[in-house]
């Protein structure tokens, strides 16, 4: 099959084509056989995924670049309500069609399948127009700020057809890109942290995660020095393969270091991040949690997955989050996070302990809540979570 999928002036056309390694490739034989040993898993995951690592850290960053843009200069135009009343800007728009694009630039032999947050729908509505040209203008300027694809500028029509790539199921077969193109929009409008989260899923398991986030200082934010750093200091990027680690990088170099979440064991001593946004989890379930376990310190509070790097970096040791009731988790706002935080040595699970399970579609089933934190904690705050749900059963 080939897809003319984008108005170039040269017309080359993206082919898009099964790809047959995919049928043969160690990468089933890994994903079947999950007590591989990790030398082996190392070996394989860092043979296979080099291409997609290298094509999830350009779109990535190049998405982080357009944000950062729109982030200095947000017009009030550029903001509009989805229909769940959450906000969604030109940002979150231009980022899923700039990764989209450059995805299937990058990986033109690929079968392309990209589980992502937004959607065309209200951009094809009457009075949209405005909008869809200022998104289309964005992502045109920073491909030719790139120069790597000088021979292509993508059209309104373009830019639609990029964005609604996002719309498959995912599951359990096959390879499926999953994005979040701005997590935490919120924090974005309030110039404070956000992430582009990109991971791969590859017969349901992630396999790789990439997470971009401009507004994160290099250095650590633990006792939430992030308010503090000089405009140089921010912007990290993080980057995970199964087997391989997790690395760090800033948005301006390649030169990357290896990260490992904190060895803390005494609850005392540790800190835990939660979201800014009281409406997001409960405040107060996680405060009774810390109080239990004997944490003395405050909550840091910060938006989106930037919360899963600061962890994979030792910033803090303890990610609680417990969305109010009714609420679903999506894939995109937890895969990216889930494996550069596993590959540097953390353990996520929901609040009952289970390991969370990416291959069932866009959403998460899971018991109550997400909790985070290194192998040694894991024990106690699992029974300072049942203890504090028991206690508070009526609330939730
Ligand atoms: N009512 C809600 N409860 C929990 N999470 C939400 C809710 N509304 C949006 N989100 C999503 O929660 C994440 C941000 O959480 P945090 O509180 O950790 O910053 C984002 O993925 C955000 O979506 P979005 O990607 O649109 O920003
Ligand atoms: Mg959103
Ligand atoms: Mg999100
Ligand atoms: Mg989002």
């Amino acid at each position: 099959m080939s897809v003319n999928f984008v108005s170039i002036i040269a017309k080359p056309k993206i082919t898009i084509t099964t790809n047959p390694f995919l049928v043969s490739s160690p990468l089933l034989f890994f994903s079947n056989k999950t007590k591989m040993k990790p030398s082996i898993l190392t070996a394989f995951s860092s043979m296979s995924y080099d291409k997609e690592l290298a094509a999830a850290k350009k779109a990535a960053s190049l998405a982080a670049r357009l944000c950062q843009k729109v982030q200095k200069a947000i017009l009030q135009s550029d903001v509009q309500s989805k229909s769940d009343k959450s906000p969604v800007t030109v940002a979150d728009y231009g980022s899923q069609a700039l990764v989209s694009y450059v995805l299937q630039r990058e990986l033109p032999s690929e079968l392309f399948s990209l589980v992502a947050e937004e959607d065309s729908e209200d951009l094809r509505k009457d009075g949209a127009q405005e909008t869809l040209e200022r998104i289309t203008k964005l992502v045109n300027d920073i491909l030719a700020s790139d120069g790597s694809y000088s021979d292509s500028i993508l059209s309104a029509d373009d830019v639609v057809k990029a964005i609604d790539c996002g719309k498959s199921e995912g599951g359990s077969r096959g390879r499926h890109w999953v994005l979040d193109p701005i997590d935490g929009t919120k924090g974005f409008l309030r110039g404070d942290q956000y992430a582009i989260a990109l991971a791969l899923l590859d017969e349901g398991t992630v396999v790789l995660g990439v997470l971009a986030c401009p507004n994160l200082p290099l250095t650590s934010i633990a006792g939430g020095g992030s308010h503090h750093s000089l405009p140089g200091e921010v912007g990290c990027l993080f980057f995970s393969v199964a087997g391989g680690g997790t690395y760090m990088h800033s948005l301006d170099s390649s030169s990357a270091v290896k990260v490992q979440v904190s060895s803390i064991d005494n609850p005392e001593e540790a800190s835990f991040f939660e979201s800014y946004e009281a409406a997001h989890s409960m405040h107060d379930l996680s405060s009774s949690i810390a109080k239990k376990l004997g944490v003395k310190a405050p909550p840091v509070r910060i938006d989106s997955q930037a919360k899963y790097g600061a962890l994979s970096r030792g910033d803090g040791v303890i990610y609680l989050r417990f969305p109010h009731k009714g609420y679903r988790e999506k894939i995109w706002d937890h895969a990216a996070g889930y494996i550069v935080v596993a590959e540097a040595g953390g353990v996520v699970t929901d609040a009952a302990g289970n390991p969370l399970d990416f291959s069932k579609g866009r959403y998460l089933d899971l018991d109550t809540g997400i909790i985070v934190t290194n192998q040694k904690l894991m024990p106690s705050l699992l029974k300072a979570v049942r203890e504090s749900i028991e206690e508070k059963v009526p609330s939730l």
